[in-house]
């Protein structure tokens, strides 16, 4: 079997007192569709930090593609948390899309033509080939999350990681952008972080339930009953045809 793409070993982390991880084990094989969900406070984005090197644990040890996740840095896409992003920078799509080629291209002298073919090719990617000239203020919620994506396309990497990515997004707009990262799983693994679990199982074909410590569940085996018992509370909403809402 192929090399996995993301391995966690024992892995734990606290902030200072706070002890946030605990003895996290996970594998995430190559085109592999994978969603971690839990509850708020339950280490999710923290997990991702860890996964992008952002943060050290304490304990155990995690490997991208074989080696620490500082030295996979460029293989891997990171869209983060929507609300983190600051929309009203004067910039446009294109520009903001060509971000994703730092680090891949030369450190002075500019973009390459390479380079803006690469985000133009990300742009078409995400069905917004004709909004490259569009300021990011004039973008709607779910506009805006695609170029997010297209930016973590452009460094052309082989796993691509979402933090919330539909949190602030009517559930219409959600479904294309989950449409479009199943797209993407074509040929590319991918991780998501969701509040959602009713909805992503449509797409995912794994979740790693996180509350201080992971379980794993292959979507075909979950039910409604399973969910809320990992999930510690009544779900936000469930469209999938297989789950009840457990109110
Ligand atoms: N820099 C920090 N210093 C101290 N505590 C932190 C820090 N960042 C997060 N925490 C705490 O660690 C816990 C996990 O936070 P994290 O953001 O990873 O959770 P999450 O599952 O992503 O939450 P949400 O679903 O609300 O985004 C929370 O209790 C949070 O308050």
């Amino acid at each position: 079997m192929n090399e996995p793409v993301i391995t966690l070993e024992d892995v734990s982390f606290r902030y200072e007192e706070h002890a946030v991880l605990l003895d996290i084990n996970l594998t995430v094989h190559a085109q592999e569709f994978l969603g971690i969900v839990g509850p708020n406070g339950s280490g999710k984005s923290t997990l991702l930090k860890i996964m992008l090197g952002l943060l050290t644990p304490q304990k155990g040890q995690v490997r991208i593609f074989g080696v620490p996740p500082v030295e996979a840095r460029l293989r891997v896409g990171y869209v983060p948390q929507f609300i983190t992003f600051d929309r009203n920078f004067p910039i446009n799509v294109q520009e903001t899309v060509l971000q994703g080629r730092l680090g891949k291209t030369r450190l002075v002298g500019g973009y390459r033509r390479e380079d803006h073919r690469i985000a133009r090719q990300a742009l078409e990617e995400v069905e917004l080939g004709d909004l490259g000239k569009r300021p990011l203020t004039a973008l709607s919620g779910g506009q805006l999350q695609r170029v997010l994506i297209a930016r973590a396309l452009a460094c052309q990497p082989e796993v691509l990681i979402l933090d919330e990515p539909t949190a602030h997004i009517d559930p219409k707009i959600e479904e294309g952008v989950f449409d479009l990262l199943k797209r993407l799983n074509q040929r590319l693994t991918v991780l998501v972080v969701s509040h959602d679990i009713g909805f992503i199982t449509r797409y995912i074909t794994r979740v790693a339930c996180l509350n201080r410590t992971l379980v794993c569940h292959a979507t075909s085996e979950l039910t409604g009953s399973m969910i809320e018992q990992l999930y510690g509370g009544p779900l936000r909403a469930v469209h999938h045809d297989t789950l009840l809402h457990t109110h």
